[in-house]
């Protein structure tokens, strides 16, 4: 296993009663590389997301994050190790702005110090809010939504909501993105830009997507779950050609 595996899930297990959801699942991302996860339904993939997530504790195996076991821990602290994640469906503020939406993702390094450290530091807090003001609506134009800047977010379609939780997850340059199904209400414009954003990221990032096409354009690697067992893990060239998998999925 490389040195550098910066996701890192070992020989999980989940059952549900006597369903084998996951089966002896194991796969390693490392540093910068994006991996994509597909497979027929019913085949484990958001039990997966969900244990890398923190979301679902497995009955057996590993979760390493950044060469940390995580298996127990939650949300919370997978996310101070510098995990982020967006949702089957897209969770923004519908009541803010976007630019809002993208500022309360990102940290306030100039806060403290009271009142009279408001009064004397007032010119460099400034600066410093109109710098992270600047670099959330750089993330917006990043994401092609930098002209609905001052829309609310509960006004916007599935597609663009979708493009606002992607600037929000990226805002403050994560170490490691998990997107679950990120295509569903994109267009096909905006599932081009989506692709496009996520090559860009250097972020590590692991997607669980049923549009094999996505997947094939934005990931550097996939793994193919079928009945809770990985039956395929490779490139995209290598994965499209596998008997195994054309046999059980793709026909
Ligand atoms: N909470 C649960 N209780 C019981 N069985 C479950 C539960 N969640 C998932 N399963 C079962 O585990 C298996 C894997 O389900 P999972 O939802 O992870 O697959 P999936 O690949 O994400 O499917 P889809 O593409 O339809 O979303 C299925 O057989 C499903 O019925």
């Amino acid at each position: 296993m490389s040195g550098d595996a910066v996701i890192e899930v070992d020989g999980v297990g989940v059952r549900f009663g006597g369903v084998h959801a996951l089966d002896g699942v194991s796969l390693t991302v490392e540093r910068g590389r994006t991996c994509g996860v597909i497979g027929p339904n019913g085949a484990g993939k958001t039990t997966l997301f969900d244990v890398v997530t923190g979301l679902r504790r497995p009955t057996s195996g590993t979760v390493r994050l950044e060469g940390r076991d995580v298996t127990g821990a939650g949300a919370v602290r997978r996310s101070r190790l510098g995990l982020r994640r967006t949702f089957q469906r897209p969770q923004v503020f519908g009541r803010l702005t976007v630019l809002d939406n993208v500022l309360t993702a990102t940290e306030w390094h100039g806060g403290g110090g009271g009142l009279a450290a408001d009064l004397v530091g007032l010119p460099a807090r400034r600066r410093l809010e109109r710098e992270r003001r600047d670099r959330a609506a750089a993330v917006l134009d990043r994401c092609g939504i930098g002209d609905l800047r001052d829309a609310y977010a509960a006004d916007l379609p599935i597609g663009q909501r979708r493009m606002v939780e992607l600037a929000r997850a990226i805002a403050d340059e994560p170490s490691v993105l998990l997107l679950d199904e990120p295509t569903s209400g994109l267009d096909g414009d905006q599932a081009a830009l989506f692709a496009e954003v996520v090559r860009g990221l250097e972020a590590t990032v692991l997607l669980v997507e049923h549009d094999v096409g996505f997947v094939m354009s934005a990931c550097e690697r996939i793994v193919v779950l079928d009945l809770g067992k990985v039956i395929a893990d490779g490139e995209p060239a290598r994965i499209r050609e596998d008997p195994v998998v054309r046999a059980a999925y793709l026909g």
